[in-house]
């Protein structure tokens, strides 16, 4: 078993013997000066080269990273004179591209130019299916469905991706066999889906992954092909277990150990950049390919960063990091320099799609810093994540909207305060598996409001959006002043208002129609105007 050991620098012991199978140590200490006689030595010099001691940038933290064997602490220089030369082999980071920029031929030589770019790096990459194959894929097989075995070769999506696919390995100079049994495979399971009418979560996990299995086949033969040697891997082969979870899978505990031991004894036996399948991972009972949610690919690679104890984890996007909204509703939206891991965490949760929801965990509990940046604008410099930021200057960090939500008023037919009331209501969305603040369709609610009107009154309200305001809680009297000044001179009556329990958070619904008329209104004020000083 493989084990991750965390001492503060003050308590940490003068000497220790750690385990066998250490992964992964971090020191941590409120003053970075304490570091500077925190290190670690090997007691058994053969493992030296599988050990690397980094300082995490923006975090008073020293990790020391290795493999197996007895590690003890020594003093940094002793450390450095006894590893010069021997760290320089590890993995650093990891680099993650979404679909966007991967998305073309064109696109996947500037990606690899940006990789070799960074000739300091010995980086893990991550790739998402190129471009919109996922959204296509997914048509394929809901035509399949209906359209009858002998008119799958006829699917227009089909035909597109084997397109895409082959024009890209062509455009790249690679062997169209890299793609081929893929895309022949492909197909057979898009008649399977014809013959059998139907396309169940399982199958559309299978049927998904050919877009990530094939972008990473192409991307490492092209790397290969321009001397720069690359090994694909598909994720559910090399240690990401999930739960069964079709469509929306959670990574398991196991998998940390297992893609650390793979990845990390494959680059000390013969070093290859690897190129690793975003999105996919295996069921743990059924053996079968799941996927971790749409955008899940994030969450791959803030996975690989905990799993490696890397430096930093990188996901290039096609925007300048995570904006102040949503480019798509509000052009003006501008990068968002620095976030904390809950932040974060929490912009995502209510939608801003530019990070998959569960992508902050692994960073957060690993403490190593996301850098979100643009592909197609490699200097802009991102946005950067970190457990801790100075909050003494923040107001508000970002508006997201969450559309189409259904709002259910629900009135105790019981005497008020009840007890139980309240465990009962959230029993009835629990038994049913409809989480509280993701959009449900109206056949699942039909059976909500049939259970509740038992024990309630029910109003079901449809139509409505949750704007998210982000930012410092301790400034929230400030931030609702400003945000209800805004909406009642919009004319938009509020109808609900929450704050998060992470204090990171606080949510408005407004009916749909209003919304975007609201975040651009509030975007105005807290981000194009001054705000008074903090501290008054
Ligand atoms: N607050 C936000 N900050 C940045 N991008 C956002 C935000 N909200 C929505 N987006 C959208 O998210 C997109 C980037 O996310 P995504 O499509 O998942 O990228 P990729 O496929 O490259 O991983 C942007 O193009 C942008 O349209
Ligand atoms: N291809 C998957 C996984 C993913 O993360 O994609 P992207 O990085 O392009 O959002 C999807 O479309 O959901």
């Amino acid at each position: 078993m493989a084990a991750s050991l965390r001492f503060s620098g003050l308590k940490m012991p003068p000497a220790y013997s750690f385990p066998k199978q250490t992964t992964s140590l971090q020191c941590h200490s409120a003053s970075p000066t304490l570091l500077s006689f925190a290190a670690f030595r090997p007691s058994n010099s053969s493992i030296l080269r599988n050990i690397s001691l980094r300082r995490c940038c923006e975090s008073r933290v020293f990790r020391v990273c290795c493999q197996g064997g007895n590690v003890d602490v020594i003093k940094r220089n002793e450390f450095e004179a006894a590893s010069s030369g021997e760290a320089e082999n590890q993995l650093t980071c990891v680099m993650k591209f979404g679909g966007s920029s991967v998305a073309s031929a064109e696109r996947m030589r500037e990606v690899a130019d940006l990789i070799l770019s960074f000739p300091n790096e010995r980086p893990v990459i991550v790739l998402s299916a190129m471009g919109k194959t996922t959204n296509k894929l997914l048509l394929a097989g809901e035509k399949a469905v209906s359209c009858g075995v002998t008119n799958v070769d006829a699917i227009e999506e089909l035909n597109f991706i084997k397109d895409l696919h082959y024009r890209t390995a062509d455009e790249l100079g690679v062997e169209r066999s890299i793609v081929d049994g893929h895309l022949e495979v492909l197909e057979q399971l898009l008649k399977g889906i014809a013959m059998m009418k139907e396309l169940t979560l399982r199958t559309k996990d299978y049927l998904v992954s050919f877009g990530e299995c094939m972008s990473t086949r192409i991307f490492a033969a092209y790397l290969n092909k321009i001397g720069f040697k690359a090994r694909q891997y598909d994720a559910f082969e090399i240690g990401f277990i999930t739960t069964d979870d079709f469509t929306n899978a959670d990574i398991l505990e196991a998998t940390y150990p297992a893609v650390a031991k793979r990845l990390n004894d494959d680059w000390i036996s013969d070093p290859a950049i690897p190129i690793v399948t975003g999105f996919l991972g295996k069921g743990w009972r059924s053996s079968a390919i799941t996927t971790l949610g749409r955008g899940g690919s994030d969450l791959t690679a803030t996975t690989i960063g905990k799993a490696l104890g890397l430096r930093e984890i990188q996901v290039w996007k096609d925007v300048d990091g995570v904006l102040t909204c949503d480019p798509n509703i509000y052009q003006h939206a501008e990068p968002v320099p620095y976030l904390t891991f809950e932040e974060a965490a929490e912009l995502a949760y209510f939608g801003a799609q530019v990070l998959h929801p569960q992508s902050m965990r692994p960073a957060r509990e690993g403490d190593i810093p996301v850098r979100v940046k643009n592909s197609y604008n490699p200097n802009a410099p991102g946005t950067l994540i970190t457990r801790n930021r100075d909050m003494s200057k923040a107001v508000l960090t970002s508006i997201v909207l969450k559309r189409n939500v259904t709002m259910l008023d629900i009135v105790s037919t019981r005497m008020l305060g009840q007890f139980g009331f309240l465990a009962k209501v959230f029993s009835i969305f629990e038994d049913l598996g409809i989480s509280v603040d993701v959009v449900a369709t109206s056949e699942e609610l039909d059976h909500v409001v049939e259970e509740l009107e038992k024990i309630a009154v029910v109003n079901l309200l449809q139509h409505r959006s949750i704007i998210s305001l982000i930012g410092n809680v301790q400034r929230s009297s400030l931030i609702l002043e400003k945000a209800f000044h805004v909406l009642r001179t919009n004319g938009v009556n509020v109808q609900m208002i929450s704050q998060g329990a992470s204090k990171v958070n606080i949510s408005l619904i407004v009916h749909d129609n209003e919304a975007e008329q609201c975040v651009r209104a509030l975007h105005s004020t807290f981000f194009e105007s001054d705000l008074p000083e903090l501290d008054q």
